[in-house]
């Protein structure tokens, strides 16, 4: 039986707001055995941005970006966040080490075509590293993914980080029982955006489907889903998207094959 690891994705709403955010990380903390740390940042780099004179736009819940926004995400993801983060940790006796795709190769990425939508400076997931991952747990090491990746020719790409959780979880899964838990500001995917308390406990791919076409599912929710779809197709045993104070794998909205 392969040992258990939990991967736990914190979202922008939820890194932005400290109190919330030393919750999750307590949250964390608390959580036994092997684990891994993927956080977002997106609110905080359109702020930061925002500061600079440069606006920004997402398309599907993803951001296009040109080479100034790269610059700011690369500081406010690769900096700002993820070290942050990681002090954080440390300062609660997890001993965390901050990665982007390009430290250790951890990420490697390709720069996205251009078909309907220039996505810039934005990388498509070519693999993510499980074994150097293994090696780092194994070694009692608590990895902090920011998404950010690299195509192995010097530059780095922006990367959603729905995506890198769900890249890492399928790599782990190859070697460990893989649970990934989404956590954001809300309770779950909501059958009523407006409704707090409307949370679906359980979507199948013809659901979403149906919740896209509606309207019900929108924004940064598209990418969360299909990144969580193409995870428990590929092997992660279970996948949850749920508040950030309610990670235990009991609450929220649990996705289906
Ligand atoms: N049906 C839905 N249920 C919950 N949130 C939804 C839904 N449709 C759209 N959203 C939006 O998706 C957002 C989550 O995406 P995003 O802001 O990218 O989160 P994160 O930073 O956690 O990845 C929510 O804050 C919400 O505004
Ligand atoms: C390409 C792309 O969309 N990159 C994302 C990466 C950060 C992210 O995903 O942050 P959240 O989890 O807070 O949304 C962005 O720059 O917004």
């Amino acid at each position: 039986m392969p040992l258990p690891l939990t991967i736990i994705k914190v979202g922008g709403a939820v890194v932005e707001d400290e109190a919330r955010l030393n919750e999750l990380l307590d949250g964390f903390c608390a959580i036994s055995g092997r684990k891994v740390l993927v956080h977002g940042g997106g609110r905080r780099a359109t702020a930061i941005a925002s500061r600079l004179g440069i606006e920004s736009t997402m398309v599907g819940g993803r951001r296009v970006t040109d080479r100034y926004m790269l610059e700011v995400v690369t500081m406010v993801y690769g900096g700002l966040v993820n070290k942050n983060i990681v002090a954080q940790l440390q300062a609660r006796g997890t001993d965390a080490l901050g990665l982007t795709g390009a430290d250790i190769d951890v990420i490697r990425s390709h720069k996205r075509p251009v078909k309907d939508v220039d996505y810039g400076f934005v990388g498509d997931v070519e693999r993510a590293d499980g074994d150097k991952l293994t090696t780092l747990i194994e070694a009692g090491i608590t990895p902090v993914m920011a998404p950010l990746t690299h195509d192995g020719h010097g530059m780095l790409l922006n990367t959603n980080a729905d995506t890198i959780a769900a890249e890492t979880a399928k790599a782990l899964a190859k070697r460990y029982d893989v649970t990934l838990v989404y956590c954001f500001e809300k309770k779950g995917v909501l059958a009523n955006p407006d409704d707090e308390d409307s949370v679906i406990p359980l979507i199948t791919r013809a659901d979403f489907a149906r919740l896209v076409a509606d309207g019900t599912v929108a924004g940064g929710m598209l990418p969360k889903l299909e990144n969580a779809f193409n995870a428990i197709s590929a092997g992660v045993s279970r996948v949850n998207i749920t508040l950030a104070t309610a990670i235990d794998g009991r609450h929220g909205t649990v996705i289906v094959p």
